[in-house]
């Protein structure tokens, strides 16, 4: 097996966890980190990709070119990436991001819209970066149909596609078989990206691994959306176990956790019971600070807007869905 790729992406999937609030300098530092330990790809981007610095997905603290600049004059041997989600981004964004020097583009849609996609690979491609495909929410969708976006998305030139388990929801056996079918339907590399909040992040990397996956992602102390995702230095102490060659320097993974990342938690990284309703439900991580927002305004169990969304099937762009659930269901308790 080629070397597998590790992505770290703190400074993207964190940025929903500290509410899009780094800043240029800890970003710096961040990159040189991670640089040192020789993580190969480092996504830095808001948690919602360019010019995600809305009032629908959080506003950035700094303004986010600024990050990425950073990041780009500290990336030395590695490589930069940034996600970009259309309908939030738009191709000048493309050609801007790969000016100040970004190596990868991640295009994440949810798991059924690859086909919005195409214009945004061509971008990319012109714009002389590599690509991803970024399938999101990907427990929603069977093998079969994965297989078929992600084929769009080859055909689109992505260079590779990941199974993305958005809602932390998935079971390594649905891991595996998804990742498999990829592999199975396609003739570029493979990904998965893992959410914690069933405690599976590490397991189900592992069994993405076991299937085939080429590419995977982890963040430093699992810093990310909702419950986090795989501890980037966790994954790599397993992988060393597991004599999986990554060439990532574990010790300087492990102190940049500890002493430079875990000091920035806005509140502690847990299963508790939001996160667990979530992975449970299946709702999209990036939904849990609104969902807790909109809960303590209405003064109702945010449980009950988690489970209402699952019910509800909401997908990633359908953030307005969440105060429209609380108003209900505050409305049936005034009137109980
Ligand atoms: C835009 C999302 O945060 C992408 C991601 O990390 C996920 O779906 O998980
Ligand atoms: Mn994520």
């Amino acid at each position: 097996m080629s070397k597998l790729l590790v992505t770290d992406t703190t400074l993207r999937d964190g940025s929903h966890a500290v509410s899009h609030s780094f800043s240029p300098e800890f970003v710096g530092e961040i990159v040189s980190k991670l640089v040192a330990a020789n993580v190969p790809i480092i996504e830095v981007s808001h948690g919602a990709g360019l010019s995600g610095s809305t009032i629908q997905q959080g506003f950035s603290t700094h303004d986010e070119w600024k990050l990425i600049e950073s990041a780009v004059a500290n990336k030395k041997d590695s490589k930069i990436a940034s996600l970009f989600v259309p309908g939030i981004g738009t191709r000048p964004e493309i050609i801007t991001a790969a000016n100040i020097g970004i190596d990868v583009l991640r295009i994440a849609v949810h798991c059924t819209e690859a086909d919005v996609t195409q214009q945004y690979f061509e971008q990319a491609k012109k714009s002389g970066l590599e690509t991803v495909g970024f399938l999101m929410m990907s427990h929603t969708q069977p093998a079969s149909v994965l297989a078929e976006q992600a084929k769009l998305m080859e055909s689109y030139g992505a260079d590779c596609v990941y199974i993305v388990d958005s809602a932390g929801a998935l079971v390594p056996e649905g891991v595996r078989e998804r990742v498999a079918k990829l592999k199975e339907s396609l003739s570029i590399n493979v990904g998965f990206h893992a959410h914690n909040n069933l405690g599976l992040a590490i397991g189900n990397t592992i069994a993405a691994l076991e299937a085939g996956a080429n590419q995977v992602d982890g963040t430093l102390r699992g810093l990310g959306a909702g419950a986090g995702n795989a501890p980037t230095e966790v994954l790599v102490a397993v992988l060393n176990k597991m004599k999986i060659e990554t060439g990532i320097n574990l010790t300087i993974l492990m102190d940049t956790a500890e002493e430079i990342i875990a000091p920035v938690f806005q509140y502690p990284l847990v299963i508790d019971r939001d996160n667990l309703a979530a992975g449970y439900a299946g709702v999209y991580n990036s939904f849990l600070l609104h969902v807790r927002e909109a809960a303590a305004k209405f003064n109702i169990n945010p449980v009950s807007i988690i489970e209402e969304l699952g019910r509800r099937h909401a997908v990633a762009g359908q953030e307005d869905w969440i105060l429209d659930v609380a108003i209900e269901l505050a409305q049936k308790q005034l009137v109980r």
